[in-house]
């Protein structure tokens, strides 16, 4: 944002309501109610969407600070004759409050978003080389596949989780991703926790992620439990207002009819202000295809950016200096877009059912630019974070078929090529060979799924040559893959 680059930014004072506090839910923590300058214009960002960040970084110093104040300056300047700077801003200014008037600060809580939602998604907000930055529940859930919960647990629990984690998280090793042919390592740690001793033991033993099994599974924590059940709950009423915004209202294409189960957790940790994880999508073999992934974050506040997965443009035999491909370029990152959802303590994001497919999400790290970050009083420099996941049975590895090299494929969506995206394939864990579809590979990190054991930082772990091999995968309604349609219906047959 430039101008977070740009300005010495004066501390703003926190005297007002800040906006989340009055979305927020009943259960308000200290820590989240303060609102940094950053917070302060990600709220006005999401009411005046139009509004460049220049302009509202002056409104709000002009009104030293007050959000409430500055919002109705700049409502005001839309009604009267005076701008609020210069008359062709004003007009801008009219046009983003008039289109987004319907998220007002009125809406009394975050949980109370309406069932007339526009689905997400609705019209691209991005604008050419700008990271659009959003902060309101109903922003959120009316533009992007996510929507979040500001405040979600009480205070103490949050608290209680967070102080259960922080020891766990010194134990953690790099996550690792695919970058084309290699396995690499995050710049972040991180650990995988499932429902039991025995969950854990089959995994260690039966699930590949990038090619090899994990080697740290841990049981589930007390306290992470008792927030797995009200994380089930959250995200099953988001995913229901969601579904009553879509035509038909009745359910997802590829969700099964019943309840999500979150089953598993990812639990990842940032420590300091340059630890991040790149943009990826998350890996679909065992969650399979449009997986909802309910997402807590505790302690320090960091930045959430998506994209859209759009197909990169023709540019073959063009000359890469041409006008023409310099346009299609140009065209392609707008396109993509980008997006950026501020995490604070005790948030829970929830990444919807079209997510994995057609975004890309990362953490960015946190340059001094931008302000860096804010200890949190409990962990410090550290962001801990919780993916929550449902490994639905479908997707175990018994059931999932097998490459040339013998081992379980890896499933994927096709992002790259216009004619077959919004496919799926089976394919070989590890690619490099003829045949293998390797443009199929998700995001600049790939996608990320195994763990592996701490080293330098995108340290090449393995580049072991696959088989190749791959083929369509398909699904019915509920997302049950039809090749174990046709083998449960042959069973029944046989019985
Ligand atoms: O830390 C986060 O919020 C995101 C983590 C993530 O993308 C993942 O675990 O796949
Ligand atoms: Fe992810």
């Amino acid at each position: 944002m430039d101008a977070f680059v740009s300005r010495k930014r004066r501390k703003v004072s926190t005297m007002d309501e800040p906006r989340h506090k009055l979305s927020a839910s009943s259960s308000n923590d200290a820590q989240d109610e303060e609102g940094s300058t950053d917070e302060k214009l990600a709220i006005l960002a999401s009411i005046f969407e139009q509004v460049p960040q220049e302009d509202l970084l002056e409104a709000l110093l002009n009104h030293d600070g007050f959000v409430e104040r500055t919002i109705h300056a700049l409502l005001e300047s839309t009604s009267s004759s005076h701008s609020v700077h210069s008359p062709s801003r004003r007009n801008r200014a009219t046009s983003g409050i008039q289109s987004s008037l319907k998220f007002t600060t009125t809406r009394p809580s975050s949980h109370s978003l309406d069932d007339t939602t526009t689905p997400a998604i609705n019209r691209p907000l991005t604008k050419k080389g700008k990271t659009l930055y959003l902060y309101s529940p109903a922003t959120i859930a009316a533009n992007t596949p996510c929507s979040i919960i500001h405040n979600f647990l009480p205070p103490t629990l949050a608290n209680d989780l967070l102080h259960e984690l922080l020891p766990e998280t010194n134990s953690f090793t790099s996550a690792t991703f695919r970058l084309f042919d290699n396995v690499v390592k995050s710049p972040h740690t991180a650990s995988f926790y499932v429902n039991s001793l025995a969950d854990a033991a089959a995994q260690k033993s039966n699930y590949l992620y990038n090619g090899s099994t994990l080697s740290d599974v841990r049981e589930i924590l007390p306290v992470m439990r008792r927030v797995s059940t009200l994380v089930e709950q959250a995200v099953n009423a988001e995913i229901a207002k969601r579904i009553k915004t879509y035509p038909g209202g009745v359910k997802l294409r590829h969700q099964p009819p019943g309840p999500w189960l979150p089953n598993a957790a990812f639990v990842n940790c940032y420590s300091g202000a340059q630890q991040n994880v790149g943009y990826h999508t998350d890996q679909l073999s065992y969650l399979g295809p449009h997986p909802v992934i309910g997402s807590l974050s505790l302690g320090v506040q960091r930045e959430f950016r998506i994209r859209r997965i759009v197909p990169p443009p023709d540019v073959e035999g063009l000359d890469p200096d041409s006008v023409e491909a310099k346009k299609l370029k140009e065209e392609y990152a707008d396109a993509q877009g980008q997006i950026s959802l501020p995490l604070p303590h005790n948030s829970l994001l929830v990444m919807h059912a079209e997510m994995q497919e057609t975004w890309k999400h990362s953490i960015a790290p946190a340059s001094s630019a931008t302000g860096g970050i804010t200890p949190h009083p409990i962990s410090g420099n550290k962001r801990v974070n919780i993916t929550y996941r449902w490994y639905r049975e479908e997707f175990s590895p018994k059931y999932t078929p097998k490459c040339r090299c013998g081992v379980p494929c890896v499933l994927k969506s096709v992002m790259r090529r216009k004619e077959t995206l919004g496919k799926y394939v089976w394919m070989c864990q590890t690619p490099g060979r003829v045949g293998e579809p390797g443009d199929m590979i998700g995001a600049e990190n790939g996608e990320l799924g195994g763990r592996g054991k701490q080293e330098e930082q995108k340290t090449k772990v393995a580049d072991g040559k696959g088989c190749g091999y791959f083929e369509w995968a398909e699904f019915d309604d509920d997302g049950v893959p039809m090749h174990l349609n046709a083998e449960r219906t042959k069973e029944t047959r046989a019985k």
